[in-house]
C-alpha cells in the first residue's frame, strides 16, 4: 500500500504526540526549544523520568491565535531549554521573555536550563556576562544548599556548556548585595587566571512565583543520572504543588497534522524501476583469491556509474549495471533534479523540487518497492548506492525564522572552486541497483543477487555471473605495476594547493571568538587542499584514472567504509574510518561519531593514544557530539528509545588513532521521537521509511559540524567561505529490504569532471578536505598540526610513487 506521504518543512507549529498509547491520561509540559543540539535529550529525560508528555515549540513560534495565555492553560509547566547565544538578544531567546511577564493570575511552573536559567535571571535583575572561559562539555562537581529542588543532593557532579554567567558581583557592586526576587541555589567554583577561585551560580528559584533554573546540563550523559532525577522529580513535586494551589489543570491540545502533495517525480521513479521485483534471488560461492576491486572490474566498464562501498569493514558492495539501471541527481541551488537511464536510449528527465519533496519521493519509491526476501547473510539486497553532501544536509537542518536561507549562499560570498562555480558535484547522487554483488569478508561469502526475475531463470544471469566468477578466481591478474606507471605519469605533473597556514590558524581564532561569546560549544573547522592533474589523453586511460586512484588510496589507507563512486561527473575515491548512521530491517537505527585523533607514529602507542585522547580537551570534544548524536536519535526514537553503548572509546584505524562513541536507538511505531511526530507517512511500518527520515533529520553529520548543529554550521559557514561539497556529506545505501548504511565523507578526495566542451578539460582538479573541532581548549598549532595528519591519510597518494627516471 502507498505510504501516506507527507511534507516536513520543520515549521514552528507546535506539535504534539497523537499515536502515544496513553496521551489522554498524561500530563502535559511545553517545551522551549532555542534550535539547541540536546533539545531531545531535555525532553526524553522529562518524559522518562516524568511520565509526562511533551510539546515542543521553537523561540521563533508565534503563539497559537496570537493567544498565550489560553494556550498555556493546555499545559502543567513549561521548560526553557539551552541554546546558542545571548539572552540580552531578544533573537536568541524570542517566546522565553513573554514568560516572565505572565500576570500573577496566568502563571505556570518554570524550569529553565542553562540558556533558559539566563534568561531568568537576566529578567529579574542579574546581569549575564561572559565568563573568563568558556566551559564547554566539562563535568565539574557543584555544591548545593540541599534546599527546594536540591532536598536530598549536596554535592551532584553534572556537564556543563555555556560561555556566559548570572554575574551576581555584579548586582552586588550596583545594588549593595540585594536581590529581592531570587534565591541561588547551587555552586560552581571556578579558578580565575590570577588564582583566585569565584562561586558561579549553578541553579535559582525565584521567592514568589514558580520559576527554577539550572545552569548546567542535567540531560547530558555525563552527568550524575540518580541525582539529576531527584532534581527533576524534587522540581516536578513543586509545580505540581503549585498547580493545585491555584486549581490549574491540564487538556490535551490537538496535534497538528501536516498533508501536503508530493512530487511527480516520485511516480516517473517507480515507473523506472518496474523491472525490479519484491525478492531477490541470489547464488553464492567462496571468494577464493577474488577481491572487491576484481568482481567489479569484471562487470562495471571504466567511467561507466559504479558504485564500490564498504559497510562497517565487514560487507563490500559492488554494484553491477542491468538493463533497467538508472540514476538520479539532484542539485539544492537550483533545486534541479535529473534522472538517467543508462540504457534504453539514454533517457533523462528533468523536474524541479524541494529538498523535503527529494525526501518524500525516495520514501515513497523505498516503500513501494519492498523486497521481502534475500540472503539473510547480507545487509543489502538492491536498492540505492550514492552520497548526500554536506550542503544538501544543511537544506535539511529546521531555521529559526528570518534566518538566512539554509544554504546560506545568500549573504556569503565563496571561493570559488578550483576551475569555477560549475565545478561542484551534484549535491544528491544515487544509483539504482537491481544487480548487485556482496562480499562477506567475515564468512568469506560471495553473494551475487538479483531483484530481476528474469534473471532467476535456468541459464540466466545469476547462473551466468556465477559461473563467471567462478571461473575468475584463480586468474585474478595483479596490474599494480602497470597501475602504478600509469598514475605516477599523471601524478607527476600534478600541483597541489595546501590551505594556507595563517588564514587556517586566523579561522581558529575566528571559531574561538564565536565560542566565547556563546554562539557556540565546539565547531569543526575545515579546510580544503586542492591538487590539478593533466587529464589523461585517452579516453580509455580518462576513465580508469579515478578508479585506479581509488586502488592506490585503498591500499594505502585501508578503512572500515573505503569506498568508490564514479557517478556522472562526480568521482569519490574515500578511505572514510567513521560510520554516519546504520539501521537493520527491523528496527534498530546506530551512530559512531569520532572526535580525537592522535597520527599513528612509530613510538605512538595505543596506551599513549588512549593517555592523550583521555585529558578534558578531548574528552570534551567527543562528549559534545555523544550529547548531539543522542539528541539527534532522540529526535527519531523517542523516549525511552535511545542508549549509549559505548562512551569515549579509542580505536586504531590505521594511520590513526581515534576516539568513538557508540549510540543505539530503536525506532517503536507507536511511540516516534519528538522530529518526526508530525509527519503522517511514518505510520508505515517500513524500517527503509523510518531509516529514510533518520537520515534527513541527522544530516549534517554532528561530528563534522559541531553543537549546536544549526548555529554552529552558520558560523562555520561565513568562517571557511567555501562549499564543503562531497567532503563532510555521507555516501551509502538504501536497501530495498529496509535497512541502510552510511559513512561520513572524510579522508575522501573527489572531483568533478568536466564537461567534454569545457576548455579546462585538459586539467582536472581533485579536492580533499581535512579539518578538526576547535574548542576553547584548543591551540592553534596543536589543530593545524591534527588538520595535516588527516590530510596525509589521503593527500599521500596523490605524490608519484616511483621518483622520475632521470634522462
Ligand atoms: C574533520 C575531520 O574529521 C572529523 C573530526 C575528528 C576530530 O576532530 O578528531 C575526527 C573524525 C571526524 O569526525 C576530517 O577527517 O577531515
Ligand atoms: N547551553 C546553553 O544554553 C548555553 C547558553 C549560552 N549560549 C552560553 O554559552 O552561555
Amino acid at each position: 500500500m502507498a505510504p501516506l506521504l507527507g511534507n516536513w518543512d520543520g515549521d514552528a507549529t507546535p506539535s504534539s504526540h497523537s499515536s502515544n498509547k496513553d496521551a489522554t491520561s498524561l500530563k502535559s509540559i511545553l517545551y522551549v526549544d532555542a534550535y539547541d543540539s540536546f533539545s531531545y535529550n531535555v525532553v526524553a529525560m522529562l518524559e522518562e523520568t516524568l511520565g509526562v508528555q511533551v510539546t515542543v515549540m521553537t523561540i521563533d513560534s508565534d503563539w497559537p491565535d496570537g493567544n498565550m495565555n489560553e494556550f498555556l492553560t493546555h499545559y502543567e509547566a513549561i521548560v526553557l531549554g539551552p541554546g546558542p547565544g545571548d539572552p540580552n538578544l531578544p533573537k536568541d531567546v524570542g517566546i522565553m521573555r513573554d514568560i516572565w511577564n505572565l500576570r500573577d493570575a496566568e502563571l505556570l511552573p518554570v524550569f529553565g536550563i542553562c540558556l533558559g536559567f539566563q534568561s531568568l535571571c537576566l529578567h529579574h535583575g542579574v546581569p549575564i556576562e561572559r565568563l573568563p572561559y568558556p566551559l564547554h562539555g566539562q563535568v565539574r562537581h557543584i555544591s548545593t544548599t540541599s534546599k527546594d529542588i536540591f532536598e536530598g543532593l549536596s554535592d551532584v557532579e553534572v556537564t556543563l556548556y555555556h560561555s556566559l554567567y548570572a554575574d551576581l558581583d555584579a548586582v552586588s557592586r550596583s545594588r549593595g548585595g540585594v536581590l529581592d526576587d531570587l534565591e541561588f541555589l547551587a555552586w560552581l567554583p571556578l579558578e580565575q587566571a590570577s588564582g583566585a577561585v569565584t562561586q558561579i551560580p549553578m541553579a535559582v528559584s525565584h521567592r514568589q512565583k514558580p520559576f527554577w533554573g539550572v545552569q548546567f546540563h542535567p540531560e547530558s550523559c555525563k552527568s550524575e543520572k540518580d541525582a539529576c532525577r531527584t532534581l527533576l522529580l524534587n522540581w516536578w513535586r513543586k509545580a505540581l504543588t503549585f498547580n493545585k494551589l491555584v486549581g490549574r489543570g491540564e487538556t490535551i491540545i490537538t496535534p497538528h497534522e501536516d498533508t501536503k502533495s508530493f512530487p511527480e517525480v516520485a511516480y516517473e521513479m517507480l515507473k523506472w524501476s518496474s523491472s525490479t521485483s519484491s525478492t531477490s534471488a541470489y547464488r553464492s560461492l567462496d571468494r577464493s583469491n577474488l577481491t572487491a576491486e576484481s568482481i567489479s572490474e569484471l562487470f562495471n566498464k571504466p567511467g561507466a556509474p559504479t558504485v564500490l562501498f564498504q559497510s562497517n569493514g565487514r560487507y563490500n558492495i559492488i554494484s553491477v549495471p542491468s538493463p533497467g539501471s538508472w540514476r538520479f541527481e539532484f542539485n539544492v541551488e537550483t533545486q534541479k533534479l535529473t534522472m538517467y537511464q543508462l540504457s534504453a536510449g539514454r533517457k533523462t528527465v528533468e523536474d524541479s523540487l524541494t529538498v523535503t519533496q527529494v525526501w518524500d519521493a525516495l520514501r515513497y519509491l523505498m516503500e513501494m518497492k519492498k523486497v521481502n526476501s534475500g540472503s539473510t547473510e547480507i545487509p543489502f539486497w538492491g536498492g540505492f548506492l550514492g552520497y548526500f553532501s554536506y550542503e544538501l544536509g544543511l537544506a535539511c537542518l529546521p531555521h529559526p525564522k528570518g534566518s538566512s536561507s539554509p544554504t546560506y549562499h545568500n549573504n556569503v560570498s565563496f571561493n570559488s572552486p578550483p576551475g569555477g562555480a560549475e565545478n561542484h558535484p551534484a549535491d544528491v547522487s544515487l544509483l539504482w541497483c537491481e544487480r548487485s554483488i556482496v562480499i562477506d569478508n567475515t564468512t568469506g561469502n560471495i553473494i551475487v543477487q538479483s531483484t530481476c526475475e528474469s534473471d532467476n531463470l535456468p541459464c540466466g544471469w545469476l547462473d551466468e555471473t556465477l559461473q563467471l566468477l567462478q571461473e575468475s578466481s584463480g586468474t585474478v591478474q595483479n596490474m599494480e605495476a602497470v597501475d602504478t606507471q600509469f598514475l605516477d605519469s599523471i601524478l607527476r605533473d600534478g600541483k597541489i594547493t595546501f590551505p594556507e597556514e595563517a588564514t587556517y590558524k586566523r579561522q581558529i581564532q575566528a571559531c574561538q571568538a564565536e565560542l566565547e561569546a556563546g554562539e557556540s560549544y565546539e565547531l569543526c573547522l575545515t579546510s580544503e587542499t586542492s591538487i590539478t592533474l593533466p587529464t589523461p589523453t585517452t579516453a580509455d586511460g580518462k576513465a580508469t584514472f579515478p578508479w585506479k586512484l581509488y586502488k592506490k588510496l585503498r591500499k594505502y589507507n585501508p578503512a572500515a567504509f573505503s569506498a568508490f563512486a564514479d557517478l556522472g561527473h562526480a568521482k569519490i575515491v574515500s578511505s572514510s574510518p567513521e560510520c554516519f548512521l546504520n539501521w537493520d530491517r527491523s528496527s534498530m537505527l546506530e551512530m559512531k561519531p569520532m572526535k580525537g585523533t592522535v597520527r599513528k607514529t612509530p613510538d605512538m602507542t595505543m596506551e599513549k593514544a588512549r593517555e592523550i585522547l583521555g585529558t578534558t580537551k578531548e574528552m570534551a570534544e567527543n562528549l559534545m557530539i555523544a550529547d548531539l548524536i543522542r539528541h539527534d536519535l532522540y529526535g527519531i526514537c523517542g523516549s525511552g528509545g535511545v542508549r549509549v553503548e559505548k562512551l569515549l572509546e579509542v580505536e586504531d584505524h590505521g594511520r590513526v588513532y581515534q576516539m568513538i562513541t557508540h549510540v543505539k536507538g530503536e525506532v517503536r511505531a507507536e511511540q516516534l521521537g519528538y522530529a518526526v511526530r508530525h509527519m503522517p507517512q511514518l505510520k508505515s511500518s517500513n524500517m527503509a521509511v523510518h531509516g529514510l527520515t533518520a537520515l534527513q533529520r541527522c544530516l549534517p553529520p554532528g561530528s563534522m559540524t559541531g553543537a549546536p548543529k544549526e548555529r554552529s554550521c552558520l558560523h562555520l559557514r561565513h568562517i571557511e567561505a567555501r562549499k564543503r561539497s562531497i567532503y563532510s556529506g555521507v555516501m551509502g545505501y538504501l536497501d530495498l529490504g529496509g535497512g541502510g548504511s552510511f559513512s561520513v565523507l572524510i579522508r575522501t578526495a573527489f572531483t568533478r569532471y568536466p564537461d567534454e566542451d569545457v576548455a579546462s578539460k585538459s586539467h582536472q582538479t581533485w579536492r580533499i578536505g581535512a579539518g578538526g573541532a576547535v574548542t576553547t581548549l584548543s591551540t592553534a598549532e596543536g589543530e593545524w598540526q591534527e588538520m595535516l595528519t588527516k590530510l596525509r591519510t589521503v593527500c599521500n597518494v596523490f605524490t608519484p610513487s616511483e621518483p622520475a627516471s632521470k634522462g
